[in-house]
């Protein structure tokens, strides 16, 4: 009953805000001609977000909101208190100010001008900032619970800051909450677009339905190739020097922009569509955790997603390469970077010198020395596998269960087959109060609902991360079989300098 009156509380908050998006001049279509329309809310595609109401040719410009229609700190600042006080706390960054502004336009309630759109943004989030502490540790690997902790402790150190103008604003306690100031910076994170004159971007009505797809092959490639080709040139076109391994910090992809001689933010469509398919947007290449660090989500299959193995501090110190451009890709195979500088690790320290030209330009060095770093690399993955709480087969199955205690609502109905499992949900419970003398409690409030979807996506996170380490052990006992099998035609006699298997 509950969950049907919100979802038509959310429906008519919807309706508003598309009459008031109309009134205020967000259109969708270049003509006023309705059988012009582009895309409508919202898609019936699980996600909200927008659909394409006829076929849509690539290139084609799909929705404009006017400048007046952003809200932007600029826009926000027209109201004179806010920006008295703003001048009185100059240390707080671009992205602060819009927090506050933000929290400040919510509590004027239905006076503000934004009224339809506020009410019916979402009132819950799941950005790594929003995890509680059984979340964050349910990602299991070291570096996803710590950037989830800089998230939470970024957010609170930003809020304790922003506390006094907050204060002589004379918000309501309500808006002035760390709660209240999570929502508003998830907002931003999630849902603000890039505008040249302000650093925390703006929030674009309507603008913000449309959800994530990772650049497309074709668009990124390109724009790769075209940003990335003053780096390629001093490579040598090996197999390993593919443009996502050189470009992933280069760009940041996005389908529409902020045009100042229109005065509009204008969306274009990205492909073809088809009637009713999803027009989707890309906010950029993201790994999954940034993805669920700043949006919340995570793709099931994201091209862009990576994983970070710890190396041997000899490894970063014996490269000029960046640590974050040594990882492992989605599909198994460590990045470029990381193959040249443990190509090199693995080089005795007085060959490193004339060895290094080759080794910089992706080139296998010997089989000895491929064959080394290849079984270094599998040993390590299955050593993170192994020590890690669950396995791949494991976290399966409690997705499973998850997804369950989504739908009966009463986990005590639930068949908790392995004790792994039963482990991990009487812990949930246990964290989240719903066991009540040993009795799993009935009630599911919607904060238990956030605790589980944001478990759920941890638990996504960390099998992604596993099936990555995976495909890696795969492809590098391959790569060795490979070697065993053919002869060696390339060794450069450079023996390895350590014994992978000592
Ligand atoms: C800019 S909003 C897009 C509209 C949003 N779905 C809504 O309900 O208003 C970005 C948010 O949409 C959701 N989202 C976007 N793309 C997604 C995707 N491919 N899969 C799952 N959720 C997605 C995430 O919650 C993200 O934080």
């Amino acid at each position: 009953m509950e969950e049907e009156e919100e979802e038509e509380e959310e429906e008519a908050n919807l309706k508003s805000f598309l009459e008031w998006a109309a009134a205020v001049g967000i259109s969708d279509s270049q003509s006023s001609d309705q059988s012009e329309k582009s895309t409508r809310p919202p898609s019936s595609l699980g996600q909200r977000g927008l659909a394409a109401v006829r076929d849509l040719r690539k290139g084609e410009l799909i929705l404009k909101v006017p400048k007046h229609a952003l809200m932007t700190s600029e826009s926000l600042m027209e109201d004179r208190a806010l920006s008295a006080a703003v001048r009185n706390y100059p240390s707080l960054s671009p992205t602060q100010i819009l927090n506050v502004a933000l929290l400040r336009e919510a509590a004027k309630g239905k006076s503000s001008l934004w009224f339809p759109y506020l009410k019916q943004l979402p009132r819950r989030y799941d950005t790594l900032a929003s995890f509680g502490q059984f979340e964050t540790q349910a990602l299991q690997v070291d570096d996803a619970i710590w950037t989830a902790e800089r998230a939470v402790g970024r957010a609170e150190l930003e809020w304790r800051s922003a506390i006094a103008i907050m204060g002589e604003l004379e918000l309501k306690p309500h808006f002035r909450s760390f709660k209240a100031w999570l929502w508003a910076s998830a907002t931003i994170s999630s849902r603000t677009l890039h505008v040249p004159w302000d650093d925390a971007g703006c929030l674009c009505p309507v603008g913000d339905f449309f959800n994530y797809s990772a650049p497309g092959e074709e668009q990124f490639e390109s724009e790769v190739l075209r940003s990335a080709s003053s780096l390629c040139r001093s490579w040598d076109a090996t197999e390993e020097s593919d443009a996502e391994d050189i470009s992933a910090n280069l760009l940041r992809l996005t389908d529409g922009g902020y045009e100042e001689e229109v005065g509009a933010y204008c969306f274009y469509a990205n492909r073809n569509y088809r009637k009713e398919e999803q027009v989707l947007l890309s906010y950029g290449t993201y790994t999954n955790l940034e993805l669920l660090e700043h949006y919340g989500f995570l793709l099931d299959e994201n091209p862009n997603d990576k994983a970070f193995i710890a190396l041997v501090p000899d490894i970063y110190s014996s490269c000029s390469w960046p640590k974050d451009s040594l990882y492992i890709q989605q599909s198994g195979k460590p990045s470029f970077a990381m193959l040249c500088a443990m190509r090199l690790w693995a080089t005795p320290m007085n060959q490193r010198k004339s060895f290094g030209h080759l080794a910089y330009s992706g080139s296998q060095l010997s089989t000895a020395n491929e064959t080394s770093v290849m079984q270094w690399i599998a040993k390590n993955c299955h050593l993170i596998l192994e020590n890690l709480s669950t396995t791949i087969e494991e976290d399966f199955s409690l997705l499973q269960t998850i997804d369950k205690m989504h739908e009966c609502h009463a986990p005590m109905e639930l068949e908790l087959g392995q004790s792994t499992i039963r482990g991990q949900v009487h812990a949930f419970l246990e964290t989240n109060g719903l066991l009540n003398g040993g009795v799993v409690a009935l009630h599911w409030s919607g904060r238990t609902r956030g605790s589980v979807d944001r478990w759920k996506l941890a638990v996504q996170w960390r099998l992604k991360y596993k099936q990555i380490l995976l495909h890696c052990i795969s492809y590098c006992n391959g790569r060795i079989r490979q070697f065993t099998s053919q002869d060696d035609s390339t060794n450069r006699s450079i023996r390895p300098q350590f014994e992978p298997f000592g």
